[in-house]
């Protein structure tokens, strides 16, 4: 897992209205995630995350976000890749997992996560900057510690959805914009 020169990949969960995508399209976001288990406090209902993943159809990439596989029935047909917190036979899988994953050459992507959406942030044990593959850290990022998170582990990517937040499922575009920026290593001093 090395990031080398590319910028980081950067996603942002847990989207609920078709202008915060629009906010991750303009802050220049990599991927959106759209939180389809029903024991989330971000819980979109199928219909209403197929219609979310039309909208952002074209524009940036879609994740569905749940538990189980079986959760994202009615709605992995609508999006890029499925995130789960358990194996599966598909194609699009990103795994998540406090826990090294068994086969990372079958994953499209590797997420850390050791919060499932809490917020709550972890010391990262050191074996995740040996993952092969698309490496994802999440949990509990939020603009002051992801930058120290990307220079100590070089994932491919990094994900947050509590920190830049008002309410669970509610945005903040100013809180998106200041974590996108301290990812990728452009936020400015005291902002
Ligand atoms: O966001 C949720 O509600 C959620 C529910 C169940 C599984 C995963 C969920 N979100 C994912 O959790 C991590 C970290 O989120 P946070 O920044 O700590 O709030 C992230 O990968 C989300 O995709």
């Amino acid at each position: 897992m090395s990031s080398g020169q590319r910028p980081v990949f950067v996603k942002v969960c847990g989207l609920t209205q078709e202008r915060q995508i629009d906010w991750a399209v303009e802050l220049g976001y990599d991927a959106v995630g759209i939180v389809v288990t029903p024991k989330s406090r971000r819980y979109c209902p199928p219909e209403r995350a197929v219609a979310l993943a039309g909208y952002a159809r074209g524009r940036i990439p879609v994740f569905a976000v749940a538990l189980t596989y079986a959760e994202t029935a009615e709605v992995a047909g609508h999006v890029d890749t499925v995130q789960i917190y358990e194996s599966a036979d598909v194609p699009n899988l990103a795994l998540a997992s406090a826990a090294p994953p068994e086969r990372p050459e079958d994953l499209q992507y590797y997420f850390y996560d050791a919060s499932a959406g809490s917020g709550v942030f972890a010391d990262i044990p050191d074996w995740v900057a040996d993952v092969p593959g698309r490496v994802v850290i999440a949990g509990g990022l939020d603009e002051h510690n992801v930058a120290r998170v990307v220079e100590a582990f070089g994932p491919y990517g990094v994900d947050v959805s509590s920190s830049v937040e008002t309410a669970p499922g509610v945005k903040s575009r100013e809180k998106m914009a200041a974590f996108v920026a301290a990812a990728r290593g452009t936020a400015r001093d005291g902002g």
